[in-house]
């Protein structure tokens, strides 16, 4: 996989992150419990209508196919004569055909470029899309509060606080005892007062984390938020991450730092156009996701100058004409 950079991948549009920053020592590695998460074959499909999502879904390197259109009844058919046409519909296959276990105590990450399914399989692991085919089968509760989490933007911090806790099965009288806590987490300070609209994305991130992790959950899906803390956060990020494993919890981490992935995770799958190409333990999967990623920067960037320069020189020819 690492030598393998096809010409079209080296186009592909991604964040490289794999920045050194220090997140401290390497996660700790617990006595693993029996399989909480059996994933087997699964295949996720979005249908799109119209050009635009198509195209963006090709350059992230999914599979787009174009959809058979569906069989309509003779009446609909008549009636339906001579309305416009209003665009092709494609399928968008994000996951395809991705099978593994995890157990209680593990904590994994998921890397990968952008659009190869990451946040697609998380979805799918905690039941917000249905599998096009294959199943996932799940022992415990799993919470997901990553970005795309549904808490309300035009509600204040505190009602989110309140509807998190409520979609993660907190009584109330739980929530009122974690309320302190979770602001203190997730740093926000007066904000908790605001229309999460007003915050920052890091903000934001933060209190999701803070909502998703605050009653220690079966099983903590973790999309990208540690990304936008500081130090601090991330220490406090991690040290919440280890006492969900402690007690026998499991954790998915999403993120394209790959020094963040290396402190906080036991164990990494690294996903590629919706496959899974690599699952094993954090040295391995990081080193071989590292070369790949250097390997496409070098790529990206020989075609990048040159495109650079025929734009530079575009505008001189016609300011100078
Ligand atoms: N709701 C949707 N409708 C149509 N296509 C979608 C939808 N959600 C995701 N996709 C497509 O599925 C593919 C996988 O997307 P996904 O967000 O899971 O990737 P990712 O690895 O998490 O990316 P990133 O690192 O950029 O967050 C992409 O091609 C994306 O365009």
């Amino acid at each position: 996989m690492t030598d393998d950079v096809t010409e079209a991948d080296a186009h592909l549009d991604f964040d490289l992150e794999v920045e050194e920053d220090d997140v401290g020592e390497h996660a700790e590695a617990i006595p693993l419990g029996d399989p909480c998460l059996v994933v087997d074959d699964l295949h996720i499909v979005f249908r799109v209508f119209g050009g635009k999502s198509r195209e963006q879904a090709e350059k992230s390197g999914a599979h787009v196919e174009k959809a058979a259109p569906p069989k309509k009844p003779f009446v609909k058919r008549l009636l339906g004569a001579g309305r416009q046409h209003v665009g092709a519909v494609s399928e968008v296959h994000a996951v395809r055909g991705v099978s593994f276990t995890a157990r209680h105590g593990e904590s994994i990450g998921i890397v990968g470029i952008n659009g190869s399914g990451k946040s697609t399989l998380l979805r799918a692991v905690t039941g917000l899309i249905p599998p096009h085919s294959g199943s996932v089968f799940v022992d415990g509760e799993p919470a997901l509060l990553g970005v795309n989490a549904a808490l309300m933007p035009q509600m204040t911090g505190a009602k989110n606080i309140e509807i998190g806790g409520l979609a993660l099965g907190m009584t109330p009288k739980q929530i009122d005892e974690k309320f302190d806590e979770v602001v203190e987490f997730a740093d926000i300070g007066s904000f908790v007062d605001l229309p999460m609209k007003t915050y920052s994305s890091g903000m934001a991130a933060r209190l999701r984390f803070a909502i998703s992790s605050a009653a220690i959950p079966d099983i903590l899906m973790v999309d990208e938020a540690l990304a936008t803390g500081d130090a601090a956060f991330k220490a406090r990020s991690k040290a919440r991450i280890e006492e969900v494993r402690q007690q026998a919890g499991t954790v998915f981490l999403v993120s394209h730092s790959i020094s963040t992935i290396e402190a906080m995770c036991t164990r990494v799958l690294w996903m590629h156009q919706g496959k899974l190409v690599m699952d094993g333990p954090v040295e391995e999967v990081t080193a071989a996701y590292r070369q790949f990623v250097r390997a496409h920067r070098q790529a990206r960037s020989g075609g990048r100058a040159g495109g650079t320069r025929r734009g530079r020189n575009g505008g001189k020819n016609k300011r100078k004409g």
